[in-house]
C-alpha cells in the first residue's frame, strides 16, 4: 500500500456556549495567541457583534479592524496589506461565510494564525481549511488556513435571522448527495474513498435533518445541533484534505447558479435546492429531504429565491463542467435540457 504523507491540521480548541464572546481574551491567552490581531468582519456584523468582542480586548493589546463586503480577491489583498502593516500574528474572521473566508485565505497568504468566530450557522466553512474567493478564476473553494480555534457563541448564532439558519441546514443536508457522489466516483473511477470522513459528513447531514425537527420548538437547541454538524463537516474536509466529503453534484448546481447570478441567494439555499434534485437523480429519498426543508420554511422552489426556471435548467446542464476532475452523478457529459426539465419539474423546483 502506497501511504503518501498526509498531514491533517485540526483546530486546537472549539469553544461553544452561550455569551462566550466576551471571553475571547481568556481564550487567546490560553492558546498563547499574542497580539497584534487583525479582525475581519462585515459591515452589518461589525455593528451587531464585533464591537462587543473588541470591548473585551485589553488596552495593552494592539489590534486593527477591516470591514469586508464580499469574499473577493480585492478584499483579500486589502486584508493582507492591513495584516502586514501591523505585523498581525492572528487574523480573526467574525461573521458569515464571506468574512470568515477572506480572513482564512489572507491568514494562509501571510502565514498568520487564523481564528474563526461565526455569527451565523449558514455554511460549513467555519472549520474547513478551504475558502471560496471570487477573482481566483474558480467557482469552487481553494486551500486556505485551518482555524487554530473556533469561538461559537450560541446566543449570538441562534439570534441570526432564520434565513441564515435555514441556509446552514441546506448546506449540511447536501452531504447526503456529496457522499453518494464520492462513492460513485470510487466505484466507477477508482477514486480513493475515505469511509471515515464520509461517515463524518453523513453524520452532519443526519444532524441537520434532526435539527429541522427540533428548531421550531427550541431554536437554541436546534442551532447547537446544527453548529456541531457544521463544525464536523468542516473537520471531515480537513481530514480528507479536500472538500470531497462535503461537496458533490448538489454544490455544482449551486456554483453554476452563482456564476450566472452572483448573490441571488445564500450559498446554503442553492445547495438545498440542488440536494433535492440530485437526491432524485441518485434515487434517494428526496421527498423526505424536501419535506424536512419545507417544515422549517426553507425555500424549495427556485422562484421563491428569484431564480427564473430557465436559469435552473441552464445550471443543471452546465454543472458537470465546473469541476470535471470530480466525478458525480452528472457524469462527464452532464444533463440534456429535457432531462434537466424533467428533474426540476418532478421535484417541484420549477413549475
Ligand atoms: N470555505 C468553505 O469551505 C465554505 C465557504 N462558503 C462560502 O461562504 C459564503 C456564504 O456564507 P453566508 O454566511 O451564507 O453568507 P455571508 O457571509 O454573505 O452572510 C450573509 C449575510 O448575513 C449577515 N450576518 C451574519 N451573521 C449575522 C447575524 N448574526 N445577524 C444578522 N446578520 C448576520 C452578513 O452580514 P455582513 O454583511 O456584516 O457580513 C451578511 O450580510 C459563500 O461565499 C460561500 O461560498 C460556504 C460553505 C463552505
Ligand atoms: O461549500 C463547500 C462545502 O460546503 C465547499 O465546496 P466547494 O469546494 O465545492 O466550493
Ligand atoms: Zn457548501
Amino acid at each position: 500500500m502506497d501511504l503518501k504523507e498526509h498531514i491533517i491540521n485540526l483546530p486546537r480548541k472549539v469553544y461553544i456556549g452561550n455569551n462566550i464572546l466576551e471571553e475571547i481574551n481568556t481564550y487567546f491567552t490560553q492558546l498563547n495567541l499574542g497580539s497584534p490581531y487583525l479582525f475581519v468582519t462585515g459591515p452589518f456584523v461589525g455593528e451587531l457583534v464585533t464591537k462587543r468582542v473588541l470591548e473585551s480586548i485589553p488596552q495593552n493589546k494592539e489590534y486593527e479592524i477591516i470591514t469586508v463586503k464580499d469574499a473577493t480577491l480585492d478584499y483579500v489583498y486589502a486584508t493582507e496589506e492591513a495584516a502586514k502593516k501591523i505585523g498581525a500574528k492572528v487574523i480573526v474572521g467574525i461573521g458569515g461565510g464571506k468574512s470568515i473566508d477572506v480572513a482564512k485565505y489572507a491568514a494562509y497568504k501571510v502565514n498568520s494564525e487564523f481564528v474563526s468566530i461565526p455569527t451565523a450557522p449558514s455554511h460549513d466553512g467555519i472549520t474547513s481549511p478551504f475558502a471560496s474567493i471570487k477573482g481566483l478564476g474558480k467557482a469552487v473553494s481553494v486551500k486556505a488556513k485551518e482555524p487554530v480555534a473556533i469561538v461559537s457563541d450560541i446566543g449570538v448564532i441562534s439570534s441570526a435571522p432564520r434565513r441564515l439558519i435555514n441556509a446552514g441546514i441546506g448546506d449540511t443536508v447536501g452531504k447526503i448527495v456529496a457522499v453518494k457522489d464520492w462513492k460513485l466516483a470510487s466505484k466507477l473511477r477508482g477514486e480513493y474513498y475515505g469511509d471515515y470522513t464520509a461517515s463524518l459528513a453523513l453524520m452532519s447531514a443526519k444532524h441537520a435533518l434532526m435539527c429541522t425537527k427540533i428548531i421550531e420548538k427550541d431554536v437554541e437547541a436546534g442551532v447547537r445541533i446544527l453548529m456541531e454538524a457544521l463544525i464536523t463537516s468542516g473537520v471531515a474536509m480537513g481530514m480528507a484534505g479536500s472538500t470531497r466529503p462535503a461537496s458533490g453534484s448538489e454544490h455544482l448546481f449551486a456554483h453554476a447558479i452563482e456564476i450566472m447570478k452572483p448573490d441571488v441567494a445564500l450559498h446554503g439555499e442553492l445547495v438545498g435546492i440542488g440536494t433535492i434534485m440530485m437526491a432524485y437523480l441518485h434515487g434517494l429519498r428526496w421527498k423526505r429531504i424536501k419535506k424536512s426543508l419545507m417544515s422549517v420554511g426553507f425555500p424549495v422552489r427556485a422562484r421563491d429565491l428569484g431564480i427564473p426556471d430557465e436559469m435552473v435548467l441552464k445550471a443543471l446542464t452546465i454543472a458537470h463542467s465546473i469541476r470535471p476532475e470530480r466525478y458525480t452523478i452528472l457524469g462527464d457529459r452532464g444533463l440534456t435540457w429535457r432531462s434537466a426539465e424533467k428533474i426540476a419539474q418532478d421535484t417541484g423546483v420549477i413549475d
